[in-house]
């Protein structure tokens, strides 16, 4: 499966709001009103996530919710992340 760079993903990133490039993986920071929306944004990340059979790392803080995407088989970034992060993108 093709791994992208930082350069390669940039054309992918560009319609993505605020996902950035780190460390060979896509993350972005969502923040909302109170831990009740946070949780309620992972529970649908995580329905997505199990349809397309890829795997979001999500860190919340009470109304923070960071999402890491990154193949892990490929060890890598590939367009199985950039696919689950486009899905996420159509959840808000
Ligand atoms: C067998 C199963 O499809 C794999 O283990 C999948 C599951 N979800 C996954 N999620 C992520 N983010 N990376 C993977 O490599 C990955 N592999």
């Amino acid at each position: 499966m093709e791994k992208y760079t930082e350069e390669t993903a940039l054309p992918f990133l560009e319609p993505l709001d605020d996902w950035c490039f780190n460390n060979d993986g896509i993350e972005k920071k969502f923040v909302f009103d109170n831990f009740i929306q946070a949780m309620g944004f992972m529970v649908r990340v995580g329905i997505v996530a199990e349809k397309q059979g890829h795997h979001p790392e999500m860190f919340n803080v009470y109304n923070k919710v960071n999402l890491r995407l990154s193949t892990h088989d490929a060890d890598g970034l590939t367009k199985k992340d950039f696919d689950l992060a486009s899905a996420i993108e159509k959840l808000d």
